[in-house]
């Protein structure tokens, strides 16, 4: 990272991993992002909400602890599966980081999307001094447009024509709707101040995957500044995904409901 773009020695990035049955993922990814900030020479910290995973992914968060130091690796479990939305709120009240990043603990986000690639999350923060970097797979540009950050992949891989038509699907009827001006609203690969993210949250109403969504229209109707940078989404190789049917119709109802309020 050019000295320009360099952290202050003070900010400190606050990872919340939502885990369901992630036993075979999670050593993966907290070790690539504790290669990612240590090589950077960057204060972090990763908040892991387990929803009572059945496959012992928290014994697994536990023995991350010992290894990376219980001030690295925080488990944070809750009861039940109660929601990928209402994991993020959980989390949230543990973080000591002034920026907060969310992604997915099944290694369909890569950690060299927040600093190691030409095109980053944490690089057009600072570049910008933005409140939100938004990963987005349906564009290949950074937004705003900076040559510092050039062009990114931005794309899926690995999901069937159902699956994304599903995901085109959602984003086109929030982006018609509400119009944000986000290309990728229900994308979950994204830095936030930790002041804005808990301004956005506590206004929230979302439990399931429709809180991404929810937070970008609300931080937008609120004017926080939102970028974007491409990102590539890869499917899951270990598991299975969360997303039902019941979640799908939650998003129909959320969008409507904003459509209504915002
Ligand atoms: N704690 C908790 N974690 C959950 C829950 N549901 C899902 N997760 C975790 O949330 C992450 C994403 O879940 P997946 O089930 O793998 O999502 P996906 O189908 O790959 O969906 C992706 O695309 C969606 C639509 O674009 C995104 O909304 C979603 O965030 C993700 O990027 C994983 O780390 C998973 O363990 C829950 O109820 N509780
Ligand atoms: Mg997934």
């Amino acid at each position: 990272m050019p000295s320009s773009l360099a952290t202050t020695g003070s900010d400190k990035y606050s990872v919340i991993l939502p885990t369901y049955n992630e036993r075979r993922n999670l050593p993966i990814i907290v070790w690539l992002l504790a290669r990612t900030f240590e090589t950077s020479g960057i204060s972090w910290e990763v908040i892991v909400v387990d929803d009572a995973s059945p496959d012992g992914t928290q014994e697994v968060a536990r023995q991350l602890a010992t290894v990376y130091g219980e001030d690295r690796v925080i488990l944070k479990p809750r009861a039940g599966k109660l929601g990928l939305g209402t994991a993020y709120v959980h989390g949230l009240n543990f973080c000591t980081g002034n920026f907060v990043i969310i992604m997915d603990a099944d290694f369909s986000h890569h950690s060299s999307f927040l600093l190691r690639t030409p095109s980053t999350d944490i690089r057009q923060q600072k570049l910008h001094n933005l409140d939100i970097v938004t990963g987005t797979r349906y564009s290949s540009y950074s937004k705003p447009f900076s040559k510092d950050v050039g062009l990114g992949p931005g794309g899926v891989h690995g999901w069937d024509l159902k699956r994304k038509l599903v995901s085109r699907g959602a984003n086109f009827l929030a982006d018609t709707l509400l119009r944000p001006g986000v290309s990728d609203l229900t994308g979950s690969f994204r830095l936030y101040r930790t002041n804005v993210i808990k301004d956005i949250i506590s206004r929230c109403t979302s439990k399931g995957y429709v809180f991404q969504m929810e937070i970008i229209v609300r931080a937008r109707s609120l004017g926080y500044t939102v970028g974007e940078v491409p990102i590539t989404f890869v499917d899951r190789i270990f598991g299975e995904s969360k997303l039902s049917g019941n979640e799908i119709v939650g998003y129909a109802k959320g969008v409507a409901g904003l459509w209504w309020t915002v």
